[in-house]
């Protein structure tokens, strides 16, 4: 199509910019069994010499969006990703002073802080260490739930959490799945395991004259058993991952009858930096927020009704 001259009217070009926004980059730094996790969300935003494509479409000026975004995930092997500020203040220097055309960068990020997972008496004394080396919480509280239902009679209570975040940087493969003429998946020998936990569990206490749970300290264990079996499990899928968080709630706490987890597998992709000649050894990943696979199940004690909903969002 033509290009367009600038228009003969009585308008300008006022402030503007464009960028790539919500760059989600993980960098995993390993350093033996020990493992760091630099958790970003990248936002360029340039702006200069930019008229000419507003008022006639010449892309001239015009470095893509798509090109901020390689550049972040580079920078993350490149440079390595030090601090926010570190980071930000080398992509704004690159950004301006590698092209005429740009006057001025401005870089954007939240960053996620993650901590380690705390491992449990009979794994730390395997492992020989008190945390998982590649297993982590992100910082902040979940939301913590509960629902209380009395019929005049009988009492049911389930607790539950949703929004813990977790994150395993190893110890996790997921491969010998079906294949049909729609599966490019491959298979996966070393991956990033990650979801947001969502859990449901129901308390066995049903009446006044039964001797009533300790909420609070209930509520911490279950937390810590749940936390701990997805650190602890070396996994072959979230499904067996999910299975192991719940037996090892029903076989700890027998307080609790039914547990339920909804685990959204939060997928972490390889970034395929070969196209500007970096080889990216399993450090430097691309964090989806969508679509995401999600995996859910209720966990029961032998002989055990099911009463938890299927459907946790509406709980
Ligand atoms: O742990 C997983 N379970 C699946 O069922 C599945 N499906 C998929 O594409 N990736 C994964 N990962």
């Amino acid at each position: 199509m033509a290009v367009n001259s600038r228009p003969a009217q009585p308008v300008m070009l006022g402030q503007n910019q464009y960028g790539k926004a919500e760059n989600r980059v993980v960098k995993i730094t390993r350093d033996g069994a020990t493992h760091h996790i630099k958790d970003l969300n990248v936002s360029v935003a340039l702006s200069g010499d930019m008229e000419e494509v507003h008022y006639s479409g010449s892309n001239a000026n015009v470095l893509p969006t798509d090109t901020t975004k390689n550049t972040v995930f580079a920078f993350a092997k490149e440079h390595g990703i030090e601090s926010a500020e570190q980071f930000g203040i080398h992509l704004a220097r690159h950004f301006v002073t590698s092209q005429e055309p740009i006057r001025t960068a401005r870089i954007r990020i939240e960053e996620y802080a993650w901590e380690r997972i705390e491992t449990s008496d009979a794994n730390s004394r395997f492992i020989g260490a008190d945390e998982v080396k590649h297993s982590f919480v992100r910082k902040g509280q979940e939301t913590r739930v509960a629902q209380i239902t009395y019929d005049g009679e009988k009492w049911e209570v389930i607790s539950g959490l949703k929004d813990l975040t977790v994150m395993n940087s190893t110890n996790s493969e997921f491969w010998g799945y079906v294949k049909d003429k729609y599966t490019t998946l491959q298979e996966a020998y070393d991956r990033i395991l990650a979801t947001s936990v969502s859990g449901r569990w129901r308390f066995n206490w049903t009446d006044d004259d039964q001797k009533m749970p300790n909420w609070e300290k209930s509520y911490e264990q279950v937390r810590r058993h749940a936390l701990q079996a997805f650190a602890e499990t070396y996994s072959l899928s979230l499904q067996q991952t999910l299975y192991q968080m719940g037996s090892r709630i029903i076989n700890n706490r027998s307080e609790i009858d039914e547990v339920r987890f909804s685990l959204p597998n939060s997928h972490h992709f390889l970034v395929d930096l070969e196209p500007f000649g970096l080889k990216n050894d399993n450090e430097v990943y691309f964090a989806a927020d969508r679509p995401y696979g999600l995996i859910e199940a209720t966990i029961l004690r032998n002989g055990c009704e099911p009463r938890i909903p299927v459907d946790l969002t509406n709980l």
